[in-house]
């Protein structure tokens, strides 16, 4: 990698063979005859004259040359080589393929017999970056723009971009809220435009990231011949909204088994904590040793259980979204190239994870959802030799995860604040910064739900449109005679940063520019441009923070009672499918059907028993319904603990804050008040939520219009 932060293939640039090769290459492929444009859906089907049988085969046969002479393999895997030639031939292609099926090289190949660029949005930072190194070591010139990169990092992808030394270029979805950025892309020969994790596009998708919804703007706008979105996990409600988002025709999807014979599936019920630990125990003693991951759900049982572990004597460490990077980063580097190693991990570990020979996959709490349990157990036997993946299911597992679903959803007072500040006495194409941080304490929301929201009024309703995000603060040190900035700047540029630094607060050091404060006369995108050329230019040392977002009022609604309801339905219907998600992960835990088999008739695949777990050899083929049905899940509320809560001073005391509160729900208004530190928070979690928040609403007199 350059120390601009984008790799660029070290053969690739500067050998002229390899130039000329692939100018005749490009030459050729010019010649092929893709699709000219994509508006409007016209998809030239295989009866086009223009994609002939011959061009087809011609082109196939070249990706199975650069199979072999760049990555070494010898032939494609299950699915690739129909995905390249639906691509192909339609202009765009979904592939739904299974984890650790080979989607990459579904992008890399064309990418490299397309003239142009070929764009992939990932939503991973160092996925990307690991990805683009990857395609480095092969050979292939590619970057990855990402937040952490600095202005000249920037500024020498753009350059080695528009000198069209990219390849393969990997974004986040965040970028696409960045006029500058689609200004650049703008310039670009975008020949294939490639959605990873498409699911994440889907509102009904286990996995649904409020900035994917928008790339389906980008999709039909940025004209690139060839889209594609890649997806391990995808039922057909959710296939079919990425084909549509991405305008992909629906005669290019490609499904490929979930069912991998290679995995041993089992799922089975235990009563307690004590229980799943002495059968993880058994398990981890009886069993030959091998790479093994456990997840759990929380960061807390994360640690103990590794603790517990090393405390046994196995060679164990944490991983979750709560340790440093750093530490992350040295775990997961331990995990690759030590000799059967365990990791114990929150589902922040997973995605990117290549490592070919996990042997043992354990859930010692239920996934979310089944597409999360397929993605997890999707991590073992890569290399196709015999894994287990094992579940050890208690009914406690449930409450905790309800709380992950339930804190997301803000009720309808929420939502009518929140418009109200939006809308109420602003002008049309007023931009309005919303510094989501701040907001998210006061209209109680978590920041990810405003964000959802915004998402929603711009996509949907068409209301607003999220402009360039800014910085709230500028941190500066000057490092050259101030007097002689003068003599860099224009006369305009002069006469602004003199206003400018004159608001800022000079400390020994460092100047501090609370941006926010500025004069109403001075125009904020002047600024930015302003601090990045002249941080660009080494002139000034920038460290900006407080990053707020901005959005542009395109209409103010007519209606906003009417707006707040069809709004809070769209989020409840969210809630209540993530509800369901998690319904049937229960089902599938508490049934004697051969787990293979359940989940791949979830993804549309009907297939026979796997002949191999312990319910199709009859061991747990009938699971103690009684001990599991859903009374026995959730406690009966300790009316004495709920008295006291009700008392608690420092509490807010609108319902759904003393359920949140009561369940161990953090939110924003919970923290400011530090009731998340409180002995109290979350004690009456095993009684569920929704239990609880009938009691809260009948406590204070409150219709239960949640539920
Ligand atoms: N044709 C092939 N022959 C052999 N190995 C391949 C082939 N194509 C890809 N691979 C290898 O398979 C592994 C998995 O590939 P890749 O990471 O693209 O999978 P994926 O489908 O994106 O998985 P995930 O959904 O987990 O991200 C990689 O190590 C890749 O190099």
């Amino acid at each position: 990698m350059t120390r601009f932060g984008f790799v660029i293939g070290p053969n690739f640039c500067f050998q002229r063979k390899r130039a000329a090769d692939l100018l005749k290459e490009k030459r050729r492929l010019c010649s092929f005859p893709h699709r000219t444009a994509c508006h409007g859906g016209v998809i030239m089907s295989r009866s086009n004259e223009r994609v002939t049988k011959t061009s087809v085969e011609h082109f196939l046969s070249l990706a199975a040359k650069k199979l072999r002479e760049v990555f070494g393999y010898s032939q494609f895997l299950s699915g690739q080589e129909e995905v390249l030639q639906k691509l192909f031939c339609f202009g765009s292609a979904l592939a739904v393929l299974p984890t650790g099926g080979g989607k990459s090289l579904c992008y890399q190949i064309p990418a490299i017999l397309f003239p142009g660029v070929t764009v992939v949005v990932s939503p991973l930072i160092a996925l990307m970056r690991e990805q683009a190194q990857k395609l480095v070591q092969v050979g292939i010139a590619a970057g990855h723009m990402d937040s952490l990169q600095s202005a000249a990092e920037m500024r020498n992808l753009r350059k080695s971009l528009a000198e069209g030394r990219v390849k393969i270029l990997f974004v986040s979805p965040e970028r696409f809220n960045n006029e500058v950025f689609l200004s650049l892309l703008r310039t670009l020969e975008i020949s294939l435009f490639v959605v990873d994790e498409a699911h994440c596009i889907s509102e009904w998708g286990h996995n649904f990231r409020p900035d994917y919804l928008r790339l389906s703007h980008f999709a039909r706008e940025c004209k690139a011949a060839y889209r594609l979105g890649l997806t391990a996990t995808a039922t057909e409600r959710v296939a079919n909204d990425i084909i549509q988002r991405l305008n992909i025709s629906p005669d290019s999807v490609v499904r490929k088994n979930f069912y991998r014979s290679n995995l041993v599936l089992n799922i089975r019920c235990s009563t307690s904590d004590l229980e799943k630990r002495e059968q993880l125990l058994k398990f981890l003693c009886e069993r030959e040793r091998g790479p093994t991951l456990i997840y759990v759900t929380l960061q807390r049982t994360c640690e103990e259980l590794a603790y517990f572990l090393v405390e046994n004597g196995f060679q164990a460490q944490p991983y979750h979204a709560g340790l440093s990077d750093e530490q992350r980063t040295v775990t997961y580097d331990w995990f690759v190239k030590t000799c059967n190693p365990i990791v114990v991990a929150t589902i922040a570990f997973g995605m990117g994870v290549d490592k070919p020979d996990i042997r043992y996959v354990y859930h010692y709490n239920l996934s979310k959802s089944l597409e999360a349990y397929s993605q997890e157990v999707g991590r073992a036997g890569r290399d196709g030799k015999l894994s287990y993946c094992d579940t050890f299911f208690a009914g406690t597992d449930i409450p905790v995860l309800e709380t992950f679903i339930y804190g997301n959803t803000p009720d309808a007072g929420q939502i009518s604040s929140f418009l109200t500040f939006l809308f109420e006495n602003r002008k049309k194409s007023q931009i309005v910064n919303l510094p989501l941080y701040e907001l998210a304490t006061q209209f109680d929301m978590r920041e990810v739900v405003l964000h959802t929201i915004l998402v929603f009024l711009d996509v949907y309703w068409g209301l607003i449109k999220e402009v360039t995000p800014m910085f709230a603060e500028y941190r500066y040190q000057v490092l050259v005679e101030e007097d002689t900035l003068e003599g860099h700047l224009s006369d305009k540029q002069y006469i602004l940063w003199k206003n400018v630094s004159a608001q800022a607060k000079k400390k020994l050091k460092w100047s501090y520019l609370d941006l926010s404060n500025l004069p109403l006369d001075i125009d904020m995108e002047q600024v930015q441009r302003l601090f990045d050329e002249v941080h660009t230019n080494g002139l000034i040392r920038l460290q900006a923070g407080k990053l707020q977002h901005r959005v542009q009022i395109l209409q103010i609604p007519k209606d906003l009672k009417l707006l707040e309801q069809q709004l809070w339905r769209l989020v409840a219907e969210r809630e209540r499918s993530e509800v369901q998600r998690l319904d049937e992960m229960v089902q599938l835990a508490t049934s004697s059907t051969c787990v293979s088999q359940a989940v791949s008739r979830y993804f549309g695949e009907l297939i026979e028993p796997c002949g191999k777990c312990d319910r199709c050899c009859g061991e747990n083929k009938e699971q103690d319904a009684s001990k599991f049905s859903s009374k026995t899940w959730f406690a009966p509320i300790n009316m004495a603990v709920w008295d006291t809560i009700t008392k608690i001073e420092e509490l807010p005391k609108d319902a759904l804050s003393l359920a949140k509160f009561a369940c161990g729900i953090s939110s924003p208004r919970l923290r400011e008040k530090k009731a998340t530190k409180h002995e109290l928070f979350g004690s009456l979690r095993d009684s569920g939520f929704r239990q609880v928040l009938q009691l809260a609403l009948q406590h204070n007199g409150q219709s239960p219009t949640f539920l």
